[in-house]
């Protein structure tokens, strides 16, 4: 039977509110990486390390003395907070999610809780304040990335096992809330935060506390959105609560990972994947190509089976030390954005189209605003006609591409709920979106077989 909980989720289902209505129906995202392992980018004392970039502290075991001498040399001159919101703009992202502070404990922001922060690089400038206004300007709204891990801390203790742990973390825990208070009054148009660096003993221990963050946050700035990572409860249990319900407003489970295509459990919550383009980079590594890079199409792919899932899909970049995007994620971020220019109805505001089958040559997506239902193209089969199964009591009226409505697609039903989709005789050299108008027959003459 269900636990009597103090610190699990505080509400269930889905919120309906205007400000979680818009945080789903945007989507796409970009996640931004950005702190000081930029600098050495994954090499240490003339040696690549084949590690996440971001972890070269510990890869390299580095002193946390020689690791935080490197905001002496933190110095962005190139950075263009104008630019790199274009470019996101041009991507078709609707929000971005940005690391005001990661596992280094180096903080973007003037933080008035810790010296270790841009203010004291030669960069000295708010980057934080900087990319927010840069990208609210271009429409897109903002998220704070937060690491509650903090390698640099005194105070930060990975398990309390001792009455000076309790202390020390007290202080920290208090320290952590500051920071995040900062953050919420300074930024106000902030309109979510991704919490990282949870798993830890110290935190499981402390369930209480992230239950305030959240409460607190939601005070300071209602309506912002919290990641279920953030959370634990009365016994540890992280992401769900120990009666398995979600806390936070949205499972941010998938790291690097999508659930199965047909893994319809996803569809009852709201949901983030968030993805690097290397296997396993999210700052800068000065070797791209040490591992495999996924090109723009997989990464198409990952968003429409992630919207077809009514999940969002977070796109992670890592900027160079010196402020510019590296050449190759300009590249994707263009011919991602020049595919979301014509499809982009396939995506917005889409989500699980209840009832319509998963097929092997792609997703459906259903608009809630337009109501239309899009079959997202991926692998075109050599009969050249693609199988469809209706839900019950759905008819297509007519099918045409996206890209042309001119296009008249023919389609047939050759049993019952079954339908062919005769594809044009043509080439297609991208991933492609077929609009089908949907009709629900009328049940009263529907005769049955
Ligand atoms: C969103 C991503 N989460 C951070 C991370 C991942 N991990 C990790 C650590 C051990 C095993 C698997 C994953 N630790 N921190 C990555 O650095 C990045 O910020």
């Amino acid at each position: 039977e269900k636990k009597q909980l103090k610190y699990g989720a505080q509400y269930k289902g889905k919120r309906e509110d205007a400000a979680m209505q818009k945080w789903r129906s945007n989507r796409f995202g970009q996640f931004i990486h950005w702190g000081l392992y930029a600098i050495p980018g994954g090499e240490w004392k003339g040696k690549t390390y084949p590690y996440a970039a971001e972890f070269l502290k510990s890869s390299a075991h580095i002193s946390n003395a020689t690791w935080d001498s490197l905001s002496y040399k933190f110095n962005p001159v190139k950075f263009d907070p104008k630019a790199w919101a274009k470019m996101a703009k041009n991507m078709g992202v609707k929000y971005m999610t940005i690391t005001t502070k990661h596992h280094e404990g180096f903080s973007l922001w003037p933080s008035k809780y810790s010296e270790f922060n841009v203010a004291n690089t030669p960069y000295k400038k708010d980057i934080i304040g900087a990319l927010v206004k840069a990208y609210n300007s271009e429409g897109i709204d903002v998220n704070f990335y937060y690491s509650v891990l903090d390698w640099h801390h005194p105070d930060w203790r990975y398990d309390i096992q001792s009455k000076e742990d309790s202390i020390a973390f007290s202080r920290y825990l208090n320290f952590a809330q500051n920071q995040l208070r900062e953050l919420a009054e300074n930024y106000p148009t902030v309109k979510g935060f991704w919490f990282d660096g949870t798993w830890d003993k110290s935190i499981k221990k402390n369930g209480w506390w992230t239950l305030k963050i959240e409460k607190m946050l939601k005070e300071i700035r209602p309506g912002v959105v919290v990641n279920s990572r953030l959370r634990a409860d009365d016994f540890g249990s992280r992401h769900f609560d120990s009666n398995g319900d979600m806390m936070g407003d949205y499972e941010s489970g998938y790291e690097r990972r999508l659930p199965s295509p047909t893994d319809t459990q996803v569809i009852h919550r709201d949901w983030e994947a968030c993805m690097t383009i290397p296997e396993n980079q999210w700052g800068y590594h000065k070797k791209w190509d040490i591992s495999y890079t996924k090109t723009p199409f997989e990464l198409i792919e990952m968003l429409a089976q992630t919207t077809s899932l009514g999940g969002n899909f977070l796109l992670n970049f890592g900027p160079q030390a010196d402020g510019m995007i590296r050449t190759e994620e300009q590249q994707i971020a263009e011919t991602i954005g020049n595919w979301m220019k014509i499809n982009h109805p396939a995506i917005y505001n889409g989500g699980y189209a209840k009832g319509w089958q998963r097929q092997d040559w792609g997703y459906f997506t259903q608009n809630e605003k337009d109501k239309k239902l899009y079959a997202i193209v991926f692998n075109i089969p050599i009969s050249g006609i693609l199988k469809i199964q209706t839900p019950e009591g759905v008819s297509i009226g007519k099918a045409s591409l996206l890209e042309n409505t001119n296009s008249k697609i023919t389609i047939k039903e050759i049993a019952k709920r079954q339908i062919n989709l005769y594809l044009p005789k043509q080439s297609f050299p991208a991933p492609f979106v077929i609009v089908l108008d949907t009709a629900n027959e009328n049940k009263n003459n529907y005769i049955d077989a």
